[in-house]
């Protein structure tokens, strides 16, 4: 690759990026992410110089040579000017899953570095093949559905710090061909050709033949899934604005037209993340029993639980509250802590010593204090009540000083709405209805997004 084609590819991947904040690198020092790295110090140097560029790697400490290739990575940014952390997973590594808990630890990581220097952008190296190979495991498992469409152009972390892929578009080889040409070595990870893990299976079946075709096939399907994904997530956001409301913290209203509304699949996809949202859980409730539970509101009341939320509907409309079993244990405020996963935690700086020897606690405010509340004109009181009953509280002493719903900003803790399916990670295909619920919920604002103008044909869906 000349110069010149190089100049061109990193205008081509990053020209649409915000990097008004900086951007951590995420540099695990294989080849795609060390492409990403020279691109990336590439254009900013071109473009942006005065744009802060840090790469981090994370050290998993899961292979014996982990520490040695994090030193490899530091040598090779002290070569070219490039700052760089290595910041080490410590803790117990779980017996199964430990793919999962490792990437939830590496983005926490990740995270954690950014927000240390203020910077609301990180990227990764994610290819086209990686992508590929993520379509043909889903597909694998069955899964037909909107999973198809793959990882996400950019994905929000605690709803705060925007992970982008901008190699998602991009060959391996052909970061492979820029990297020879520049006699530039990587690492290569043993973990990606150990065949007990389900990726390096899938590349090596890849591998076997006919890789270009299924590759381009593989990523044809997930592109038209992101479309689709990317439309019935607008389609649910406007159900969610047009009949939704909050009589109360922790109650949700539909008006019941809803479950008749023309467009079921929306409503289907709308009642997948309320229920999510009002149970506090953190992947989507069940399609087909969402299905079910629509098709039986248009014909009758009733009272049923799913995703750990209570809909009761009635004629004065369609309600949904968490259900009062399975509440959190009262216990001291954490820092960035998701409450019931349906609040965010937020220590603030007035918080003294003796807040945080065990004076505060944060508990369900309970169905005596709940039973308190004034009534809500329209709302029955016992549904404002029983949902009031099951929202966070902060308490000192046995003494309640605040509750979600109130002025909590006052208090050294801030308890505030998220978005529960969205809460940690949020795909950039779901912007619109994770917006929409946020304004339901009284959620913090996303952040802007992290590309300028256009989406550069990223499939990316403006908040
Ligand atoms: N140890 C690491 N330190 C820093 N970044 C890493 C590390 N491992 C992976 N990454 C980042 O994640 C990208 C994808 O890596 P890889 O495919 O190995 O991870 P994965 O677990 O399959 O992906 P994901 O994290 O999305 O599931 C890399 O290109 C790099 O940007």
């Amino acid at each position: 690759m000349t110069p010149d084609t190089k100049a061109n590819l990193s205008d081509r991947l990053f020209f649409d990026l915000d990097f008004s904040t900086g951007a951590v690198a995420a540099v695990s020092g294989g080849s795609d992410s060390t492409a990403l790295l020279l691109l990336l110090k590439d254009h900013i140097d071109r473009t942006e110089p005065a744009a802060r560029l840090l790469a981090v790697t994370v050290d998993h400490g899961l292979r014996p040579d982990s520490a040695d290739e994090a030193r490899l990575v530091a040598h090779f940014c002290a070569q070219r000017g490039i700052a760089h952390r290595i910041l080490a997973w410590h803790g117990d590594k779980p017996a199964t899953g430990l793919p999962a808990a490792a990437r939830e630890a590496r983005y926490r990581l990740l995270a954690e570095a950014a927000d240390a220097e203020g910077i609301k952008l990180i990227l990764t190296g994610h290819t086209a093949d990686d992508q590929a190979e993520t379509v043909l495991m889903r597909q694998a498992r069955d899964d037909e559905g909107r999973g198809l469409a793959g990882m996400a152009p950019a994905t929000l972390h605690d709803w705060r710090t925007w992970i982008v892929r901008p190699l998602l578009v991009t060959r391996r080889a052909a970061l492979r061909d820029m990297l020879r040409h520049r006699d530039i070595g990587w690492i290569e990870d043993p973990t990606n050709v150990d065949v007990r893990f389900e990726r390096p299976r899938m590349r090596a079946a890849l591998a076997q033949g006919e890789s270009e075709r299924r590759t381009a096939e593989a990523l044809a399907r997930s592109a038209q899934a992101a479309r689709e994904r990317h439309d019935i997530g607008r389609r649910a956001a406007m159900l969610i604005d047009a009949f939704a409301s909050r009589p109360v913290p922790g109650l949700i209203r539909l008006d019941c037209d809803f479950a008749g509304h023309g467009d079921g699949q929306a409503a289907i996809y709308a009642l997948r993340i309320l229920l999510a949202t009002v149970g506090g859980m953190s992947f989507l409730a069940d399609e087909a029993r969402c299905a079910a539970l629509l098709a039986r509101l248009r014909s009758a009341p009733l009272c049923a639980t799913l995703s750990r939320t209570v809909v009761d509907a009635r004629r004065s409309g369609i309600f949904l509250r968490r259900e009062n079993r399975n509440l959190p244990d009262p216990a001291p405020p954490v820092d960035n802590q998701l409450w019931d996963n349906r609040r965010r935690v937020t220590l603030g700086g007035r918080i003294t010593l003796k807040d945080r020897s065990g004076g505060l606690v944060i508990a369900p405010l309970g169905a005596a204090a709940a039973g308190r509340a004034p009534p809500i004109e329209e709302i029955p009181p016992s549904l404002s009540r029983a949902a009031l009953a099951a929202e966070p509280s902060l308490w000192s002493g046995g003494e309640q000083l605040d509750f979600a719903g109130g002025n909590a900003g006052r208090q050294p803790v801030s308890i505030v709405p998220a978005v529960a399916p969205f809460a940690r990670f949020l795909p950039s295909f779901d912007v619109e209805p994770a917006a929409a619920v946020a304004a339901l919920v009284g959620a913090p604002p996303l952040p802007a997004p992290p590309f300028r103008g256009q989406d550069g044909g990223r499939g990316w869906a403006k908040a």
